[in-house]
């Protein structure tokens, strides 16, 4: 079976990739029975040279392959039919802006597995950038905050080598003696943890954070049945608030009396109740002045996410009393992060650590027989057609919703 490295050919231009040459070679080691090819890139983080010096072919036409493995979506006309595909087709969802891709892999007989999906058979992903999002956006906040309060000057982390290199910059900061909040227990949040551990900062139980002041700067991990609570004053619990939040209440409004800097690393399930809506923020009481939204969820549970930043111009103000983009240096305006691609910020580590995911969970179910059922949860499409499990897109693929 032969592996090819796909260029990504989306715009903006996304220098990540699937495997790093390091990673490819691992899989080359492991897999005898596979062969590795990659099409050449000018944009990809790691050179073509890179892959060549460790033997790889580096080629124009990788069409002799059999499974083509990207990170974004790969333009219609790229497509080459009959292959099976990897990448975020961003169609689980009934993208509108994709239907057409969607339609195209039927029409083209290709076999597409979306990273996205890509996962145990509990439904929990297995593969994601979402640390890298945490880490950048985290890190973001922290520029913000330097900028709007002159306190110090970060550098973007795109004009970094790599996470290494972003964590010396953090080491030159000091931080004045704030609250912040980090809401989530995913990867994001766990990313977010990595930057505010790093810098040392203190970790506070919720009871402390919101009642005790503290000569220096600490932050507060909250989930989801610490921001909202049943509407009947009611034991909440976690499983049933997933499957449906309907019987619960927003219940933030007690961290953000108290935080200074929020990070939203959640999961927002659809139909769950807003984490603060337009008029919370215009409470008396509401502390907030600074967002770095992670979630990044538009005009939805955090009411400053009024649209997405993007690394080029990553922040802007929201002010609460008119709800409209205000300068984020006047009194009253919260400062907003809200770039909705963070990872691309920091290509090298975010390939790195998505190869070292394919590779210990995709690649062997190749050759096991995908006896885990990995593959099969991941196949969306297969002979021209849908598969059961995503045989709900069809009314969208047909242009009926
Ligand atoms: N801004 C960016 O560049 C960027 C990049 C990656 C991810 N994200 C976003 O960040 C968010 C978190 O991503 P992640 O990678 O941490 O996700 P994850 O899959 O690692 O974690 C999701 C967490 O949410 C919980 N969860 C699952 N279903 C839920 C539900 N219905 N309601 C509430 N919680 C639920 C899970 O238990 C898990 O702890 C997502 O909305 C994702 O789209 C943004």
């Amino acid at each position: 079976m032969k592996f090819a490295i796909i260029k990504e050919r989306k715009n903006p231009p996304d220098r990540r990739v699937v495997f790093s040459p390091e990673k490819l070679s691992e899989a080359r080691q492991k897999f005898g029975d596979a062969d590795f090819i990659v099409e050449s890139s000018d944009i990809r983080i790691f050179p073509d040279l890179a892959y060549t010096v460790d033997g790889f072919d580096v080629v124009d036409d990788v069409s002799d392959a059999d499974v083509m493995i990207g990170v974004k979506e790969v333009p219609i006309e790229a497509l080459i039919p009959n292959k099976k595909y990897f990448f975020f087709s961003h169609t689980i969802k009934k993208q509108p802006y994709n239907r057409d891709l969607l339609k195209a892999m039927l029409d083209k007989n290709i076999e597409m597995y979306d990273h996205e999906v890509i996962t145990r058979a509990s439904g929990a992903r297995l593969i994601g950038f979402g640390r890298y999002a945490g880490l950048v956006g985290a890190y973001n906040g922290f520029r913000l905050m330097g900028k709007r309060d002159r306190l110090f000057d970060l550098p973007k982390v795109e004009t970094l080598a790599d996470l290494d290199e972003v964590k010396r910059e953090l080491d030159k900061i000091e931080l004045p003696t704030i609250k912040i909040c980090l809401s989530g227990t995913g990867k994001v949040a766990k990313g977010a943890k990595e930057i505010l551990d790093h810098l040392n900062i203190k970790e506070v139980p919720d009871g402390a954070y919101m009642k005790k002041t503290f000569d220096e700067p600490v932050y507060c991990l909250i989930d989801v049945l610490e921001y909202n609570k049943r509407k009947d004053g009611g034991k909440g619990l976690k499983s049933e608030f997933y499957k449906d939040p309907s019987d619960y209440e927003s219940d933030f409004m007690k961290y953000a009396r108290v935080t200074d800097y929020f990070i939203a690393g959640h999961f927002y399930g659809d139909g769950a109740p807003y984490l603060f809506t337009r008029e919370d923020a215009k409470h008396p009481d509401f502390k907030i002045n600074l967002v770095a939204d992670v979630s990044c969820d538009i005009d939805g549970p955090v009411a400053s996410t009024i649209r997405p930043s993007t690394i080029a111009n990553p922040f802007y103000g929201y002010n609460p009393h008119t709800e409209k983009e205000d300068n984020c240096n006047k009194e009253g305006v919260i400062a907003v992060m809200a770039v909705d691609n963070l990872p691309c910020e920091l290509p090298k580590d975010a390939s790195e650590g998505f190869g070292e995911m394919f590779l210990k969970f995709v690649i062997p179910s190749f050759f096991n027989n995908d006896k885990d059922g990995i593959l099969e949860r991941a196949r969306m499409t297969q002979n021209g057609k849908l598969t059961p499990r995503y045989a709900y897109l069809q009314d969208y693929v047909e242009g009926k919703e």
